[in-house]
């Protein structure tokens, strides 16, 4: 063979292998034997794992340290996994993620917590009255969820209340997909909707007290009450202490996680720099913005934007509610 020498098996056979041609021990992936599930609730230091169709409890394996295990995680299991009355398996593995929903207790805070791993939609419940909507707390879900990589979807209830028309205006420019339940004679009307939108997906449900959260899950997954109930029995727990989220399989497929807990959404692990591009109705305006404008001071280009309707009817509201958002992010509200 003439010309440069190419790679032969001295190159290739790096370290002899004495014992033949199976892979040494130490070498081969760790825990072959481990099986997969999603974790549908977290309760202190007690996870369930769904593997197939049973409920498995299991602890967190030392040797994953402090690495944080929440709901939607799918995780590889040791031990016993056969999901018996108290039998305990062991997390070995995290895969890896596709999203992650995160928040911080307030816009300062650094602490962050993980909220939800891999799911695809944050459905934002809102009544339409009683109590009155919160579109800055909106704002803040829809920038949580595109931070999250996250589809956001506006669940407006109460429309028996009041016509949804004027709230939906704000959102016109955006984009978001939006649907709208009522109660009539304590029936939930509205549903076939909601199930087109979370089908098949998993999608996560942020909401404040009392805008009809519960009534929303109960309709959707018929025993909601009592699969609850199974995983609290599962760790051991009463059935309303559990105030992380919870995941709950549809009965045409697809998961919605509860989050009873979640009461604010700080985004203090959103770099302030960042926010203006979760904000898509109002970041194309910034392209008049002076050079590392802050988007709250005098010359920002976004105020002529919105002056000239680019944003849509509620361009003003939107960018007062961007304002805020940088503000208390910085810590200056
Ligand atoms: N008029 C009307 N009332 C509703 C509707 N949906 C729920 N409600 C009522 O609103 C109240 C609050 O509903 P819940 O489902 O408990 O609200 P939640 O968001 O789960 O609130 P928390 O349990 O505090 O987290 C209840 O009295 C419901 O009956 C609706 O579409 N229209
Ligand atoms: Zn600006």
């Amino acid at each position: 063979m003439s010309g440069r020498r190419v790679y032969d098996e001295s190159d290739v056979r790096v370290r002899p292998n004495r014992r033949g041609s199976r892979p040494r021990t130490k070498d081969r992936p760790a825990h072959l034997d481990a099986v997969v599930g999603m974790v549908v609730a977290v309760d202190r230091g007690r996870w369930t794992v769904l593997v197939d169709d049973r409920l498995v409890t299991a602890m967190r394996a030392r040797e994953l340290g402090r690495t944080s295990i929440v709901v939607g995680d799918r995780v590889a299991l040791v031990g016993d996994t056969t999901g018996a009355e108290g039998s305990l398996a062991r997390i070995v593995r995290v895969e890896e993620r596709s999203t992650l929903l995160r928040r911080t207790a307030d816009d300062t805070d650094p602490v962050e917590r993980v909220l939800v791993a891999n799911a695809d939609q944050l459905a934002i419940v809102t009544a339409l009255a009683d109590p009155e909507p919160r579109p800055r707390m909106v704002d803040r879900c829809l920038v949580a969820a595109y931070d999250a990589g996250m589809d956001p979807l506006l669940v407006l209830t109460k429309a028996d209340l009041v016509d949804p028309e004027g709230f939906l205006g704000r959102y016109a420019p955006l984009d978001v997909p939006w649907v709208v339940t009522r109660v009539v004679d304590g029936q939930v009307v509205g549903l076939d909707d909601v199930r087109q939108r979370l089908d098949g997906r998993v999608s996560v449900l942020v909401g404040h007290s009392g805008v009809g959260k519960s009534t929303l899950v109960n309709a959707l997954v018929p025993d909601a009450a009592r699969a609850t109930g199974d995983v609290n029995a599962v760790t051991g727990r009463g059935r309303h202490t559990s105030t992380s989220a919870v995941a709950l399989e549809l009965p045409e497929g697809g998961w919605v996680v509860d989050t009873p807990g979640v009461r604010s959404f700080g985004l203090a692990h959103v770099d302030p720099g960042r926010i203006v591009h979760l904000f898509p109705d109002l970041e194309p305006g910034t392209v008049d913005c002076p050079r590392g404008c802050t988007h709250d001071e005098d010359d920002c280009g976004l105020d002529a934007y919105v002056a000239a309707g680019h944003a849509g009817p509620a361009g003003e509201a939107r960018l007062e509610s961007l304002r805020r958002l940088l503000r208390s992010r910085t810590g200056g509200d």
